[in-house]
């Protein structure tokens, strides 16, 4: 089984990252919700630009599609610095990350994106260079090498991830603050889907962006795509025109159902009731039922059928919830959540 992931996924590929480039809100003030996040960092920052030194290193952690990236951008906006980018899986040897470390200008922030999928000898270079601003530069193999300090201009690494409990302890105690990022209220999306349509230039009445809100998963990055979605069956079907039952008629026609579940979610839980009865399963046996890599149903599924209270990660594997056999009007089988009554919900990070 496959899956047409480009409508449901919260990652963004090919044109995609040009919209989403224009719509990406460009300062502090003007990113929508995740309020807590925002107090704390304009902290951060206001204490740095107080004090003319960089701010501590900022870690980033919660969901794809979520507004990392967009968070990165305006660090580095507010502080008027230049910004890096770059990402874990492409610092594959400490070279790598040597490279750009040592052409940092003086406060210059850094982007490192996925952050916990970095290869271990970079990362042992970054723990040096995110506390002392210097670089061992390792000259020569075996007992006859020798490390040769060089220093690098102060800077400010932003890191972002998703999987939070992969980061080693030394790197993430490393950083001075982290922005635990959690999904979005449905108020803020329909914030985010106002502000997106007004710049896309399309008129956008507040029943249907709260349609639209309900099922976009707590997150951004599916919100403006589903509502671009919306905006194209409008345009060929009804002339332009976008009510609640417009916006309506083209999410179901797209399969995002009315609680924001995707073909994804569903495959899931499905799989979870019908195969397994249930639970308690195990990611690769259930990631394999569906067909898909098993970070792919941890990072991308499960995040969100655990907020809605569909699933829970037991110690004995993954368990649907009494909530799960109602939205697909099922009845569990005697004893079903054993697991969950043993264990309770044991979720990680
Ligand atoms: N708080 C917000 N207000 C308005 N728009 C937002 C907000 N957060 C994210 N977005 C929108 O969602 C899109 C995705 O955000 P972003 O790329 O920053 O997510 P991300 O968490 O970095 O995801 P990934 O880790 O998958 O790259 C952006 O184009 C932006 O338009």
């Amino acid at each position: 089984m496959s899956f047409d992931r480009e409508l449901v996924s919260p990652d963004a590929e090919g044109d995609e990252r040009v919209i989403e480039a224009a719509l990406r809100p460009k300062r502090l003030g003007e990113f929508i919700g995740q309020a807590r996040v925002r107090e704390q960092l304009s902290l951060v920052l206001q204490s740095a630009l107080l004090r003319a030194r960089p701010p501590d290193h900022v870690l980033m952690s919660g969901p794809p599609g979520l507004g990392k990236t967009t968070l990165a951008m305006i660090i580095a906006a507010e502080l008027g610095a230049p910004l890096r980018v770059t990402s874990g899986p492409a610092l594959e040897r400490a070279g790598d990350l040597a490279a750009i470390l040592s052409t940092l200008s003086d406060g210059e922030v850094l982007f490192i994106d996925e952050i916990h999928r970095m290869a271990r000898p970079a990362e042992e270079m970054l723990y040096l260079a995110m506390e002392d601003f210097r670089v061992d530069i390792v000259v020569g193999k075996g007992p006859g090498a020798t490390a040769i300090p060089l220093d690098i201009a102060p800077f400010t690494l932003v890191g972002a991830t998703t999987r939070a409990g992969l980061l080693p302890a030394p790197l993430r105690d490393r950083f001075g603050f982290t922005a635990h990022m959690d999904f979005y209220e449905r108020d803020e999306l329909e914030q985010v889907l106002r502000r997106s349509a007004r710049l896309l230039s399309v008129d956008l009445p507040g029943e249907a962006a709260e349609e639209i809100a309900g099922r976009s998963r707590g997150t951004p990055r599916i919100a403006n795509r589903l509502l671009r979605r919306v905006r194209d069956f409008s345009d060929v079907r009804a002339e332009g025109l976008i009510t609640r039952e417009i916006a309506s008629a083209a999410l179901n026609l797209y399969e995002v159902d009315a609680e924001g579940l995707d073909r994804l979610d569903r495959a899931v839980l499905t799989a979870l009731l019908r195969r397994f009865g249930g639970g308690p399963v195990g990611l690769s046996t259930l990631a394999v039922a569906v067909g898909e890599e098993p970070e792919t149903v941890e990072v991308v599924a499960e995040p969100f059928l655990v907020r809605q209270g569909l699933l829970a990660r037991t110690p004995r594997g993954r368990v649907a919830t009494a909530a799960a056999w109602t939205h697909f009007g099922l009845v569990p089988p005697p004893g079903a959540f054993g697991a969950l009554d043993a264990f309770g919900a044991a979720d990680e990070e």
